[in-house]
């Protein structure tokens, strides 16, 4: 079983190239089954999720040209798609999350679709019903196996797409995307409020637009939809992935070190920058990059009145809950304390026992939220034995790796190849010592 073995304490330098982003990728690959034209597609990121759903489309039949690295054109034109009733699709579809998106663009265009139970982190409940509300008020059917954990959605005999106006009950990202890209060939108009408008969304509508979809409000959670026949193809080029840049923001801090992200579509980012200052990190917009000093300490901000500072997630414009396992992880050697509130998903923070372990200070308060006790560098965390249980917990372990004193072992480093490419060898650029162990 593969693992990284990681010597910590050493101050890293340079500059990293931030990837195509994991959950725009996904999206828009999805979406390339919407028409039979090519659609080329740049800055997609070499990681196993995004991986497994090319080779998914392959298994579609969907001709795909590799141009370059993260360079490719995609066309839908001679559909297999019997390939989604096989064992093959049950076991492929269940190995990542973003595959549920296949769903909306099959809907779309061949009037049903099904798909297994979607894989991704294990970190809480990670319920679909907004997708199959979303899918039945455009008029289909939606049938569940429990036996099978097989879900399906067909149109009635000789039925077609009909808009309608949706209330979604969450603001759920691939939910929003899904019911997008099903709407999009609804006649008539369509509108979804409560839609997720995260900068992924707002591409992915952008995309659809380009190839002659109507779609209005894009960046809003009011999303309005005027069907049509048929979509052509495009170019697009995805954004970097804000998840990695925070997640080197966190390192730079953790380890001390200087180091420049580059080109990172700063108008993009949201909160996140400020969030990370909120811990007393500073940083720099150079450009369209960030960069970040060698600090010696960093002190986390109160509130106005003096009170302890919260840090919580909440569907864009705030503050992305995949953030924030690194948050947490940075804040342990931060001078002065934090509350970090995991308010969307409830098996995110049980990561914290790992780094206790290591002699981090953090009372798990209860699933939801979390202490941290900020130990200003006096006590650097311990190098440990450590297992990766979900993509983010993972990447926060090897930045606490990385800064520990001392050899740490990760294992079950699938889950941060997921979503991170070349991981060690792009540490070991700016000075990292780490090795992949197989
Ligand atoms: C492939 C992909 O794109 N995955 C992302 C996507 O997952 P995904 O689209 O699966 O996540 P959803 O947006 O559906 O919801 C995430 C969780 O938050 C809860 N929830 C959501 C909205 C809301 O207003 N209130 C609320 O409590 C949901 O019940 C669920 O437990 O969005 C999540 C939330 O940003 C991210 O963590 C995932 O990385
Ligand atoms: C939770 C995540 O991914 P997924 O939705 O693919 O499990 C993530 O990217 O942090």
């Amino acid at each position: 079983m593969p693992k990284l073995e990681i010597r910590g304490g050493k101050p890293l330098k340079g500059e990293i190239i931030p990837q195509g982003a994991k959950n725009e990728a996904l999206q828009i690959l999805c979406a390339t089954l919407l028409t039979d034209e090519p659609v080329r597609i740049k800055n997609i990121p070499d990681i196993k999720d995004v991986n497994r759903l090319i080779e998914i489309l392959g298994s579609l039949d969907v001709s795909i040209t590799q141009h370059a690295k993260g360079d490719y054109t995609f066309q839908a034109n001679n559909l297999h798609i019997d390939y989604l009733k096989t064992k093959d699709f049950k076991k492929d579809g269940a190995s990542l999350r973003g595959s549920v998106m296949l769903m909306g663009p099959f809907l779309a265009r061949f009037g049903f679709a099904y798909m297994p139970k979607p894989g991704g982190d294990k970190i809480g409940r990670r319920r679909l019903d907004t997708h199959f509300e979303g899918f039945e008020k455009l008029g289909a059917e939606f049938r569940y196996s429990p036996e099978e954990s097989f879900y399906g959605v067909e149109l009635p005999e000789g039925k077609k797409l009909k808009g309608s106006y949706m209330l979604l009950e969450e603001a759920s990202v691939t939910g929003t995307a899904n019911i997008l890209m099903a709407a999009v060939f609804a006649e008539g108009k369509t509108q979804i409020y409560n839609a997720a408008c995260e900068p992924y969304i707002q591409q992915l509508c952008k995309m659809l637009n380009r190839m002659g979809a109507k779609i209005e409000g894009v960046g809003s959670n009011l999303l309005t939809i005027e069907g049509v026949e048929k979509l052509g193809g495009t170019e697009h080029t995805i954004l970097p992935d804000m998840i990695e840049i925070g997640s080197w923001i966190g390192l730079a801090a953790m380890t001390r070190s200087e180091i420049t992200i580059k080109n990172v579509g700063w108008e993009h980012l949201g909160v996140i920058p400020d969030t990370f200052k909120k811990l007393g990190i500073k940083l720099e917009k150079v450009g369209d990059d960030i960069y970040i000093p060698a600090q010696e300490s960093y002190e986390i901000q109160s509130f106005i009145d003096g009170s302890i500072l919260t840090i919580s997630d909440a569907p864009w414009p705030g503050f992305t809950p995949d953030l924030l396992s690194i948050i947490l992880v940075v804040a342990t050697q931060a001078k002065g304390s934090v509350l970090i509130h995991q308010k969307m998903f409830e098996s995110r923070l049980f990561f914290v026992d790992k780094l206790i372990d290591m002699g981090a200070q953090i009372i798990l308060c209860d699933p939801h939220r979390a202490t941290v006790i900020g130990q200003n560098h006096a006590t650097p965390l311990r190098g440990q034995t450590l297992t990766s249980p979900d993509i983010r917990a993972g990447i926060a372990l090897l930045i606490a790796a990385l800064s520990a004193k001392g050899t740490s072992t990760i294992f079950n480093i699938e889950q941060i190849d997921r979503g991170y490419e070349d991981i060690d060898e792009r540490l070991r650029k700016i000075g990292a010592d780490i090795r992949r162990v197989d």
